[in-house]
């Protein structure tokens, strides 16, 4: 009593779990995902199926990327809006990305190679494809978890198969001032589920509790991951799960990189709440909609000026 507790994500160990071959562990690391994703929205994930080199040789490759000139970075153009290269806005001065369409497909990441750098980076395409690949098997194990502790397994592969991997790479560059700068706004993210790694040890990530209070991410080993519930899987879920506020806010003399692989329902796919959970105590909260156009909508001002996008979008 008294003193203040320090908060922190929960943490889950997904060491040794893995989606196939059941693991007596299986049903209690649902458990813990189930109500951490109900009450945080998020969690901390052990997970060493991605090798630390892994994660070493994507900081260098991303070094590489964001050094390019910012004409050759424009290059990389996305039909969806925040797909391709994000940067250079006056109210986040120090944010940039690159998003990476398909990023476990290892043609697709080699195209966009082609494009950035004519002469050819192969390790630039063989580590977004591998890490991609290897992180996807966390989403896919999360996400099984909360179909089997929703009761609608049955829907386990539409669910998967109406979803593409996007990885998104981000660096925030110093402030050079202890002050702290916004990173990247307040937000929720509108995906599925994304996986968030931070690749050179610098913090800056911070989640909003439900009752407003932020909690700052420290990852508790060099294996940690942060998952995280976005806007389509609270709609899907029916309000079951929690989808946190969370930015980016930035200290001191170094850049901060980070990774995202984000689970995103495809274009024309009707996001819809399974029947079996929807009832009279758990009235249907968002009419079926299709994330491309709710995206669409997110970007424009109207949107912008909303706390909730979701619900001014296709609330009941
Ligand atoms: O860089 C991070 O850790 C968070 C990025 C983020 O929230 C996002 O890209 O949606
Ligand atoms: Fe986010």
């Amino acid at each position: 009593m008294g003193s203040e507790t320090i908060l922190k994500l929960p943490v889950i160990d997904f060491n040794s779990l893995d989606l196939e071959s059941k693991n007596p562990k299986w049903e209690e690391v649902k458990s813990q995902v189930f109500k951490a994703l109900e009450e945080c929205g998020c969690f901390e994930a052990l997970f060493d199926k991605v090798p630390l080199e892994i994660r070493k040789s994507l900081f260098v490759v991303l070094k590489e990327l964001f050094d390019l000139p910012l004409q050759t970075k424009l290059r990389n153009l996305s039909k969806k809006p925040f797909h391709g290269y994000v940067g250079q806005y006056p109210q986040v001065p120090l944010y940039e990305s690159m998003g990476i369409d398909d990023a476990n497909v290892l043609e697709t990441v080699e195209s966009l190679e082609t494009i950035l750098w004519p002469e050819r980076f192969p390790s630039f395409s063989k580590t977004i494809q591998a890490f991609s690949e290897q992180l996807s098997e966390l989403d896919q194990i999360v996400r099984k978890m909360v179909l089997e502790s929703l009761g609608v397994e049955k829907y386990l592969d539409e669910h998967m198969n109406s979803t593409n991997y996007l990885l998104r790479v981000m660096k925030y560059s110093a402030p050079q001032t202890e002050d702290a700068k916004i990173g990247i706004s307040s937000h929720t993210d509108k995906n599925i589920v994304t996986t968030l790694c931070q690749l050179n040890g610098i913090s800056g990530l911070d989640v909003e509790t439900k009752d407003g209070k932020w909690i700052t991410y420290q990852p508790s080993s060099p294996h940690s991951f942060v998952v995280m519930i976005g806007d389509s899987f609270l709609a899907w879920s029916n309000g079951r799960l929690y989808s946190a506020f969370h930015r980016v806010m930035m200290t001191g003399n170094e850049a901060r990189y980070s990774a995202g692989l984000f689970s995103i329902p495809k274009g024309g796919y009707m996001i819809k709440a399974p029947e079996e959970l929807v009832d009279e105590e758990h009235p249907l909260l968002y009419k079926p909609f299709d994330h491309v156009e709710f995206l669409k909508y997110y970007y424009t001002e109207e949107a912008q000026r909303q706390k909730y996008a979701l619900k001014a979008y296709c609330g009941v």
